[in-house]
């Protein structure tokens, strides 16, 4: 299958941060959400993707077209909503609409109009004076419609309320049924990860940690109940312990280990993709 997105040996040095080397490749039909902390380089590598920020070094294709060459025609597949937009504040919606419209020649009327009834956006007032969550919705209803290949969405339900939030997931859903497309997204939130992706990517410092299956990684995961004392040095797969449990990131390795040593445990659980999330941003 053609990768949609390879972002290749990328580097970038930005004040402190070292960025890279990143290796990815995004596939079509697939929803790929990237984890981090605050300032680990999230919204820096999506600018990278655009071009907005030059890398130092490597290469990103859309399409197998270099994002920072004289051939500019990738930006006919892409669609990039970030935190925040500079120069919106003066327009309305309905003329931020009709611009925008006009630019991408698969612009899906019908779903605008569908996103704007669906989430109540008020169209006639100026972007400056909407609020942070109608500014988003409003992001959104001009983002999906330009129906390109990728979708990179930062933060994209950082400010919705609950019910929009809801019905942006059924959203994206129906997006990714029409046709050979992928989203890569930024997320804090572990509800809208846990529904929506298929992999997790995870940048620790600048660095990219491994592409991870969401369901094997939550299969993977497991906290085990034990009431006997634990052996002091480290067990195959812990990846933490209290006096009363052990989690594990190789539950067959750990079983078989204190199988061995006779340490039965009371019970068993998977851990919630909010730990496990917490678990692979901070491990050291
Ligand atoms: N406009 C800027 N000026 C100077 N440094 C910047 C700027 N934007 C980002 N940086 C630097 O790049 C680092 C990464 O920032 P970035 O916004 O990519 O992080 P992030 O992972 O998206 O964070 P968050 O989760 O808070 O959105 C920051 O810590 C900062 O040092």
């Amino acid at each position: 299958m053609t990768s949609l997105l390879k972002i290749m040996d990328v580097e970038k040095n930005v004040d402190t941060l070292h960025l890279g080397p990143i290796h990815l490749t995004i596939e079509p039909g697939t929803i790929t959400t990237m984890v981090g902390a605050n300032g680990a380089g999230k919204s820096t590598l999506f600018k990278l993707i655009m071009n907005l920020v030059k890398r130092d070094t490597g290469s990103i294709q859309l399409l197998d077209i270099e994002t920072n060459g004289s051939d500019e025609s990738w930006k006919q597949h892409i669609t990039y909503q970030a935190q925040t937009v500079i120069g919106w504040e003066p327009f309305t919606g309905t003329k931020l609409k009709d611009f925008i419209s006009s630019l991408y020649p698969h612009w899906n009327e019908a779903l605008f109009q569908k996103i704007v009834d669906l989430l109540q956006i008020p169209l006639d007032e100026r972007f400056a004076k909407l609020s942070q969550g109608n500014q988003q919705k409003l992001q959104l209803a001009l983002a999906l419609p330009r129906n390109t290949p990728l979708l990179l969405l930062d933060e994209p339900t950082s400010f919705l309320d609950i019910p929009a939030k809801q019905k942006l997931m059924n959203l994206l859903v129906e997006w990714m049924e029409q046709g050979d497309r992928a989203i890569f997204m930024t997320s804090h939130q572990s509800a809208d990860i846990m529904k929506l992706s298929d992999y997790i990517v995870v940048l620790r410092n600048g660095k990219l940690m491994n592409k991870f299956e969401k369901e094997s990684l939550i299969h993977r995961h497991r906290r085990y109940w034990i009431s006997e004392q634990l052996p002091e040095e480290g067990i195959p797969g812990e990846i933490g312990r209290s006096t009363r449990y052990l989690v594990s990131n190789a539950p067959e390795q750990t079983e078989s280990f204190l199988q061995q040593e006779q340490i039965t445990w009371t019970q068993q659980e998977s851990l919630d993709l909010e730990e496990i999330l917490t678990q692979l941003i901070e491990r050291r």
